[in-house]
């Protein structure tokens, strides 16, 4: 068998693998962290396009397919206001997503990414 080239993690990386942490632990009941399937949302596929989800952003790290901070955050909002266009604003879902929106956002805000731009050499 070929055995699978460990690939080095850029700074980049491991930069987004330690956001991507905090993240989760703002969605404590994981509803960000598997794709939302029809059977649990009825047409969810229908009407949300773009999916995204914790577990695909976490491919997506390994696969490098990142190329900035810019473009992870683009994936975290994207999750994030797909709740709030599938999901009524009463629901537990719409309020969750809210919720993560908003701490999330404070995390990645620049002057608070001080202490993770320093993992970049
Ligand atoms: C009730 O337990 C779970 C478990 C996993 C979920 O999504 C991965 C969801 C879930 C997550 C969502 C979202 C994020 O829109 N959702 C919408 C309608 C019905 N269920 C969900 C709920």
């Amino acid at each position: 068998c070929v055995l699978r080239q460990r690939q080095e993690r850029t700074p980049l990386q491991r930069m987004l693998d330690q956001l991507l942490g905090l993240l989760e632990k703002k969605d404590p009941q994981q509803f960000f962290a598997w794709p939302v399937t029809d059977n649990i949302a009825p047409g969810y596929s229908s009407i949300i396009t773009q999916p995204m989800d914790f577990s695909t952003m976490r491919q997506k790290i390994e696969d490098n397919q990142y190329d900035n901070l810019q473009e992870f955050i683009g994936d975290f909002k994207l999750m994030c206001t797909n709740a709030m266009k599938y999901n009524h604003a009463e629901t537990i879902y719409y309020k969750a997503s809210k919720k993560l929106l908003h701490a999330g956002t404070k995390i990645m805000q620049a002057d608070k990414l001080g202490w993770v731009l320093n993992l970049i050499p």
